[in-house]
Parts: C-alpha cells; sequence; structure tokens
C-alpha cells in the first residue's frame, strides 16, 4: 500500500518523495513531536538545516519514529559560513552529530553566497561526499541559471536538487524550465506563501469548492501538477494530514493556470545573487 507522498526518480536513481515537510521552527521537544506526527501520519521527506538550529530535534524524531531508517529521506543544509572544500567536509560532521545519524539522504548547499566566492569548491566536496556515503544525494538551494552551469561546468555533475523560493505568487517558470533540461528536481520553499494572504485568492478558494478540499489543499496540488516538490510547514498534527492528502484529486489546466497567474515576484528579500547567509 502507498503510504504519503508517490515518489519521483532523481538523477542519480534515488527515489524522491512528491511532497514532504518543512521544519523550520520546529526547535526542540515540540519540534521533535511535531515532526514525529508528521512521519507517523505518513510523511516520508524532512527539510532541515543546520541553521535552523534544530537537526537535533529532527534527528530525535527520525530515530524515535517507527518508520525504518530507509524509508525516510532526510534533508540537511550547509551554510554559508561553511563554504569551501575542507569546511564542507567539516560541516557534515556537525550536522551527522546534531541529527545522531551516520547519513544524510539529501545535502544541500543552502545559498550559494556569491560573494564568498566558494559554491564551486563547496560543490566538489558535495561530489566527493557522496562516494563517502555520509551523503546519499548532493543538491543545492537557491542557485540561478548561472549558478547551476557553474557547478555542472567544473564537475559535470548537476545537482539532483534545487530547493528555491516557489509557491503560485513566484511560479519560476524559467527556472523550472532549466532544471528540466538539466535533469534537476525543483523543490519548493515557502510553498504556501508563509500562509500570507494566498489562500484567500480567488482562483485558490474557487478550486478549493470545486473539489471539495482546503486552499491550502490546493495550492499543493498545484506544485504536484507543475511537477515540483513543495515542502510545507506545519506544526499542527491535523494541517499536517491536510497538507500531505493532495494525491486524490486533479486540478484542470484552466485552474492551474488562472493559480499561476497570480505572479507577482519574490515575496522576501531572497535575490540568490546578493542574499547573505551566512
Ligand atoms: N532553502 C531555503 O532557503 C528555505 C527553505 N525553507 C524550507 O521550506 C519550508 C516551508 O516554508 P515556510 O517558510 O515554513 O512556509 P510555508 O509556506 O510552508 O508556510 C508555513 C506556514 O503556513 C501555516 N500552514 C501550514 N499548513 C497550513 C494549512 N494547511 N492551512 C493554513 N495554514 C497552514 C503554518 O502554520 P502551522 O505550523 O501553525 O500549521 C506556517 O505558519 C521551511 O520550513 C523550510 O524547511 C524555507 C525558507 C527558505
Ligand atoms: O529558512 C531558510 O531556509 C532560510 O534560508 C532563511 O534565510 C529564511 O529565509 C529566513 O527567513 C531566516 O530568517
Amino acid at each position: 500500500m502507498q503510504v504519503g507522498a508517490p515518489t519521483i526518480e532523481l538523477n542519480d536513481g534515488h527515489r524522491f518523495p512528491e511532497l514532504g515537510l518543512g521544519t523550520y521552527g520546529l526547535n526542540g521537544d515540540e519540534g521533535a513531536a511535531a515532526v514525529g506526527t508528521a512521519i507517523a501520519s505518513g510523511y516520508r521527506l524532512l527539510d532541515t538545516a543546520l541553521n535552523y538550529g534544530n537537526e537535533d530535534a529532527v534527528g530525535r524524531a527520525v530515530r524515535e519514529s517507527e518508520v525504518p531508517r530507509e524509508d525516510l529521506v532526510v534533508t540537511s543544509k550547509l551554510p554559508g559560513r561553511h563554504h569551501g572544500y575542507d569546511e564542507a567536509h567539516r560541516s557534515i560532521d556537525e550536522t551527522l552529530g546534531n541529527l545522531g545519524l551516520d547519513h544524510v539522504d539529501l545535502y544541500l548547499i543552502h545559498w550559494p553566497n556569491p560573494s564568498v566566492g566558494r559554491f564551486v569548491d563547496t560543490w566538489k566536496a558535495f561530489v566527493d561526499l557522496r562516494d563517502s556515503g555520509k551523503v546519499r544525494s548532493i543538491g543545492v538551494s537557491n542557485f540561478t541559471p548561472e549558478h547551476l552551469r557553474r557547478i555542472v561546468d567544473a564537475t559535470g555533475v548537476a545537482p539532483a536538487v534545487n530547493q528555491v523560493e516557489l509557491h503560485p505568487y513566484f511560479p519560476q517558470a524559467e527556472l523550472r524550465k532549466v532544471h528540466q533540461e538539466l535533469g534537476i528536481v525543483t523543490e519548493s520553499w515557502s510553498p504556501l506563501a508563509k500562509r500570507s494572504e494566498l489562500l484567500t485568492e480567488q482562483p485558490i478558494v474557487a478550486a478549493a469548492a470545486a473539489h471539495g478540499v482546503a486552499p491550502g489543499q490546493v495550492v499543493l496540488r498545484w506544485h504536484v501538477q507543475l511537477g515540483a516538490v513543495p515542502v510545507p510547514k506545519s506544526g499542527d498534527a491535523a494541517r499536517q494530514k491536510e497538507n500531505l492528502d493532495v494525491f486524490g484529486f486533479e486540478l484542470t489546466d484552466d485552474e492551474v493556470q488562472a493559480i499561476s497567474a497570480l505572479e507577482r515576484g519574490r515575496l522576501w528579500d531572497g535575490d540568490p545573487d546578493t542574499h547573505e547567509e551566512m
């Protein structure tokens, strides 16, 4: 029986769930409990980062879960202050120590931090880390087409995933096309646009009524139909279940287009060419 989200194949052959749990803000005992309820309700993809300060909570939920470790896809991210070849090798050890796990399933460069000027060296380390067994799949986050081309040209290795800001206000059509050309899976951060007023937008409310689902489910289904993997964060067990339950209905092409037409651009200070995330 299918539990949770269906899976797709990454460019390295590994399977990857079509929807996961964002964990930014899920810290401490409460955070670990919330991640635990998500796993129990069927989430298999978890998204954390060294900079979230909650790898310990996420790792605890994974270790205490009854779901076998090999069924879970644990993602973490390397911060800007750890860019560099040797630094990346040290950073993964810190992350694995925090998680209390012997490997992560997906490791991402959190931001390109072009001002640091070391994301290519960092990517070279990621390629080697994949061979070390500490990391199963490697990817990036917040990379533009130019950043992607630089790391692919330097190593011949395309990331399995690029996790980027993506929601109906910022559908990222051009970047998604580049990902398709390079065989990179698009993962959507802040897929619900951090709740905001998105869930009251007319095309979303109308589609929710037409399909008998909640507005958040319409938004997450829109991601899935674009071919992007959303990682909505919720600390609430009922909303976690609702967010995962988006594989039993289909939006029409008109509905998808009407939702994409809400486009207005980036919502936060997240221009990858200038954002400083250390
Ligand atoms: N790579 C990067 O640079 C970044 C990565 N991320 C990742 O993406 C994840 C998700 O993004 P995030 O910024 O958290 O924002 P989201 O778009 O996932 O929105 C989360 C907010 O929506 C609420 N919410 C969740 N489900 C529903 C629902 N069904 N109906 C109504 N409200 C709902 C949550 O509240 P409640 O918890 O109470 O349900 C929370 O306030 C992060 O947690 C993180 O893992 C985020 C930003 C940048
Ligand atoms: O949440 C993340 O993954 C980030 O990259 C953060 O920079 C986030 O965007 C934030 O708002 C931190 O204050």
